[in-house]
């Protein structure tokens, strides 16, 4: 369904995405990893179409997205919704008209500006915050909120354009470990209850391992691992992050597992 083909990505004389190609045959939940600079973002940037490629194409359901321009754009783009690490909601205004943005490419330009939502929509805004747990957030500003509940804020308004594809770039690279396993199982829910595809680039191995169905290793600009969670050995994972043979699996972990650990110490004193 989703076909990368000899991806790439030049800045100047610096080459973000090398050549890269992958294919999906099915919705899936894919863990993007891979140290600072490894072209992780770029990559995501290039299938939402945020960023155009310098070579290369991307295919999805046959159709060739790498050249759409204007409309076509735009259509793709709410397919294939984007989450960021800082969340990109409108800080001042209230949550649920943040998810209702979401609607931002499917509205004419007089309905955005005086801000006209139909009531069909308004609901299914609610019922999305209410499936993620944050809906008695709905009339508060979103900088009220904490970072846990924004990003899922944002996965709301991703799913209010109730796109096949969700990439995410480093969902939870600004939130404490709880609520990035809040917001990691909302979206792996995501995938398995709606069945989007879920891209989810992430910075920790102990997160991609535990959550995602495939995880693509990158390592400046390459696909240098391309496999199931399993096949992840202490060795795959030292070429991926480039690092010797003082690595440590810790050194990249979110401390979810920690925290789960944690729970269950918890729960056996209750
Ligand atoms: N707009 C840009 N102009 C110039 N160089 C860029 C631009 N965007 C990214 N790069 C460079 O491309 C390379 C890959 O960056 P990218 O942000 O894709 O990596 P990443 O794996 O997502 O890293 P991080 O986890 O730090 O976000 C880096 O060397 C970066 O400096």
């Amino acid at each position: 369904m989703l076909h990368v083909s000899s991806l790439t990505k030049r800045f100047g004389e610096r080459t973000a995405v090398d050549n890269i190609s992958f294919t999906v045959d099915r919705p899936c939940m894919i863990g993007v990893i891979g140290r600072s600079g490894a072209g992780k973002s770029t990559l995501l940037r290039m299938m939402n179409r945020l960023a155009d490629a310098s070579d290369g194409s991307i295919t999805y359901e046959g159709r060739e997205i790498t050249g759409l321009k204007g409309a076509l754009r735009r259509e793709w783009q709410s397919r294939c919704a984007m989450i960021f690490q800082q969340f990109n909601l409108v800080p001042r205004m209230d949550v649920v008209s943040n998810v209702l943005h979401g609607t931002l490419n499917k509205r004419s330009t007089f309905a955005t500006l005086f801000n006209l939502y139909p009531q069909s929509d308004i609901h299914r805004a609610i019922e999305i915050l209410d499936r993620l747990g944050i809906a008695e957030h709905a009339s508060k500003r979103a900088e009220a909120l904490s970072g846990g509940q924004q990003q899922r804020v944002a996965i709301a308004r991703a799913l209010m354009q109730d796109p096949d594809i969700i990439l995410a770039d480093e969902p939870i690279a600004s939130l404490d470990p709880m609520n990035a396993q809040i917001v990691m199982d909302a979206l792996r829910r995501i995938h398995e209850e709606d069945g989007r595809m879920v891209v989810c680039n992430l910075h920790t191995l102990d997160t991609a391992r535990r959550y995602c169905d495939r995880v693509i290793g990158m390592r400046d600009g390459r696909i240098v691992f391309d496999g199931e969670p399993d096949a992840l050995t202490t060795t795959a994972a030292r070429d991926i992050y480039g690092a010797g043979d003082d690595f440590s699996e810790g050194a990249t972990s979110t401390q979810i597992e920690a925290l789960d650990r944690t729970e269950l110490a918890a729960a056996a004193y209750a």
